[in-house]
């Protein structure tokens, strides 16, 4: 355990408190053996700001009534949450990794896990719970939409508080893609925007606390009064049919993993010095790579080797590049319908500027997205939809960012490949 502290009731929050400089915090003893045990953090400053409040709420008296135990960590920063999962030693006596946060941190645990020397065994295996307090919540959004479980905002986040203390959740298994950039390799969720609708994630983050998942929609009105278009090169590898995949679910709080062998673990770093990507050897996260891609690929490049004469290559000015894994692009938004949770395809979707006729029409695109209606009109037959194994995108022009699950990477190109390394989700 890290640095477990005194602890004391607050009477303002109702909350057990840290005394002295530790993070973590736990319920006091329980009377009978705890059926459950979660390592728990909390985003402090996600979304409005509430993530504490709905924990304390909605979630820490519930497990002690359930007598499921847990570790709280409020995080202080980017790349904490990422630190402690990449160094604990005892990761495998947790049911789960419950996240009150958006889709950022969740995205920053994953890839702390992938950290990991043990990441092939602990990834698939340790579910992540999540309870949506950001102003992103794509992942859970579209777990749920599977389970036909509530997507409105309300019932969203009262299913999402039941289900982690739900001693039958099950954990559902949701496929990873491979980001190559030319300085790291990681691993991601849900989606790669470049163009308007990444202009749209980042420049609208400083509206996150005002408007909560509103910020979008403020944040395309300003980015569609200014358009910007962007020339890039985007290459891909079209998939096939479609091999269905087995991935059954399991139950959350039936068993711990005992450790597979003995894990050598990194110290903890300082937290001033964390990247929320990690900083692993690129060569050999990008060979762990590539024992996770399906053998129907080929052939797969690596960024800095030219693409193969069977991918399709398209020069030229861009309204936006977006490419799905995932069903929803938050809880209540649609974007790719087909799309499953253990997929072997991604859903390449783009625009170029020279099929958009006027920014009315992308104006009613984009209000479109918002209510999920986009694919079913041929007013907006300018946006294409491709699935595909892999693809690279290469900006020509400066100036948009690069987004993946919602945080700005900056690199100068990008690749993304479908894998068969599932995580596992909490949902009943
Ligand atoms: N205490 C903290 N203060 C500031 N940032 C933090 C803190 N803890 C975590 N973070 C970082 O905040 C980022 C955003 O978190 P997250 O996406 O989960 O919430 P959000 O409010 O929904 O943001 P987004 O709108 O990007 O989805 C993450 O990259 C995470 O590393």
């Amino acid at each position: 355990m890290s640095n477990c502290c005194r602890r004391y009731c607050c009477c303002c929050c109702n909350v057990f408190c840290c005394s002295g400089n530790g993070h973590s915090i736990s319920p006091p003893p329980f009377e009978t053996p705890p059926v459950g045990n979660l390592l728990i953090f909390v985003n402090p400053k996600s979304g409005a700001g509430r993530s504490l409040e709905v924990f304390n709420k909605q979630i820490a008296s519930q497990l002690i009534a359930k007598n499921i135990n847990y570790e709280l960590i409020v995080t202080e920063g980017s790349g904490h949450a990422c630190s402690i999962v990449k160094t604990r030693k005892d990761i495998y006596l947790f049911n789960a990794i419950v996240i009150c946060s958006g889709d950022g941190l969740i995205f920053e645990v994953i890839n702390g896990l992938l950290e990991r020397p043990d990441r092939s065994e602990i990834i698939p295996r340790l579910p992540i719970g999540i309870v949506p307090s950001g102003s992103g919540n794509a992942l859970l959004g579209s777990v749920l939409h599977t389970r036909k479980l509530p997507l409105e905002d309300g019932p969203f986040q009262q299913t999402a508080c039941s289900i982690i203390q739900d001693l039958e959740a099950l954990a559902f298994p949701v496929n990873l893609l491979h980001i190559e950039t030319p300085e790291q390799h990681f691993g991601a969720f849900l989606s790669i925007g470049w163009g308007l609708l990444g202009d749209i994630d980042i420049e609208s983050e400083r509206f996150r606390r005002i408007f909560g998942s509103g910020r979008f929609a403020i944040g395309a009105v300003l980015r569609l009064l200014n358009l910007r278009t962007y020339r890039g090169r985007l290459s891909f590898l079209e998939s096939g049919p479609s091999e269905p995949a087995q991935a059954d679910p399991f139950r959350v709080y039936e068993t711990t993993m005992p450790p597979p062998f003995e894990v050598v673990m990194k110290e903890p770093e300082p937290l001033e010095r964390i990247p929320i990507i990690p900083d692993s050897k690129k060569e050999e996260m990008g060979d762990f790579w590539e024992t996770r891609y399906l053998s129907s690929y080929g052939q797969i490049p690596r960024l800095n080797e030219a693409v193969p004469e069977n991918w399709t290559i398209i020069e030229d000015e861009f309204v936006f590049v977006y490419v799905m894994s995932l069903s929803h692009i938050s809880n209540k938004g649609y974007y790719v319908p087909q799309a499953g949770l253990v997929d072997d395809r991604i859903y390449l979707t783009y625009a170029l500027k020279k099929d958009v006729t006027s920014k009315i029409t992308l104006a009613k695109f984009l209000d479109a997205l918002d209510h999920g209606r986009h694919n079913e009109t041929q007013a907006f037959d300018f946006f294409k939809i491709i699935p595909v194994k892999s693809f690279r995108l290469e900006p020509i022009d400066s100036g948009s960012y690069i987004v993946v699950d919602g945080e700005d990477i900056k690199c100068k190109s990008i690749q993304a490949t479908v894998t068969n390394l599932n995580m596992a989700v909490m949902a009943k």
